[in-house]
């Protein structure tokens, strides 16, 4: 069974001058169980509406999603699924640790020793210290933080979260980088929209490019190497070559097409010389995003096979 399961989704706005704006338009996607799904597309795609509309928080106006078989408009399908929007709002004068057992009660989750535990998840998302104190004060990040940490503490099923790494700090987005890509590897299901492509790049296993209400490409991020416009830098040391350029210490790069990377390290070793290190030239994903954005690229911009 599909965890998510998206089906000609639509859904239209009016804007203030009763003009109508697709937010959606006829989405369809299908998140495995154990996959880690990025959502990506720049301000006003249409992520959080799909999100919302999966959280039953917003009704479609066509098509359907699905939650493990289940309508997301059910209650039933959202239990044990983990939630953060992009700007959650958490009750001022509570404190992280009566949110996480709120959370632990409110999607009914047994645990040994509810405090331990719910003391284990905030001193992850590094909260231990301020277990205690009202969130009132609390800036974005932490609130994030807490979000998180009560969405998490429930071993969801499904964890859905919306832009979950905006408003922390580099360090912050590191950490929780790490607890999302453990929990993911720990077999959980991750669904989260992200404009920060790096942040994507790191976490998903697929993606699903989304601009203008439509979605323009579901593809691994994977698979955007494999694209001929893909752009490798190597770093060597050793003698100058056709097109490289010095870097201090004796160093040099050289920037190639993804297709020769392998020949071109190949002659590396035969040569005995050293490779520092190879990487995509600039982030693919990235490009796919602008094309996608400037409509310059509909030859590149395909569905997985
Ligand atoms: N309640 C609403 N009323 C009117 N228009 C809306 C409403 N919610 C969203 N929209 C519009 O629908 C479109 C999609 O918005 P949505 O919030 O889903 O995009 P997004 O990809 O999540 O963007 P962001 O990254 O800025 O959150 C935008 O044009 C937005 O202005």
């Amino acid at each position: 069974m599909h965890a998510i399961t998206i089906c000609k989704l639509s859904k239209s706005y009016r804007d203030q001058r009763f003009r109508k704006i697709n937010a959606l338009d006829q989405v369809s996607l299908e998140v495995h169980e154990g996959e880690a799904f990025g959502f990506v597309g720049p301000n006003g795609a249409g992520k959080s509406t799909a999100i919302k509309i999966l959280t039953g928080v917003v009704r479609p106006d066509g098509g359907s999603a699905q939650l493990f078989g289940l309508e997301s408009s059910n209650p039933e399908a959202r239990k044990g699924i983990g939630y953060v929007p992009e700007n959650p709002y958490l009750y001022d004068y509570l404190t992280p640790l009566e949110i996480v057992q709120l959370s632990l009660k409110m999607h009914h989750v047994k645990v040994d020793k509810p405090y331990k535990h719910s003391m284990g998840w905030l001193e992850r998302f590094g909260l231990d210290a301020v277990a205690n104190k009202v969130v009132r004060k609390f800036s974005k990040g932490m609130t994030q933080r807490t979000a998180l940490a009560s969405a998490m503490a429930i071993n969801p099923r499904l964890l859905i979260l919306d832009e979950p790494l905006s408003g922390l700090d580099p360090i912050g987005r590191r950490e929780v980088v790490d607890l999302l890509a453990e929990y993911s590897r720990n077999g959980g299901t991750l669904f989260f929209s992200s404009h920060v492509l790096y942040d994507v790049e790191r976490l998903a296993d697929r993606f699903g490019l989304i601009f203008k209400g439509t979605l323009r490409a579901t593809q691994k991020p994977s698979q955007l190497m494999a694209h001929d416009n893909a752009v490798m830098v190597v770093e060597y040391r050793g003698e100058q070559r056709d097109g490289a350029r010095p870097l201090p210490d004796g160093v040099w790069r050289i920037e190639l097409p993804a297709n020769q990377l392998w020949s071109f390290l190949d002659s590396i070793r035969r040569d005995t010389e050293h490779v520092i290190s190879f990487k995509p030239a600039g982030s693919q994903l990235e490009r796919l995003f602008y094309e996608t954005a400037e409509g310059s690229a509909s030859g590149y911009v395909g569905s997985e096979a």
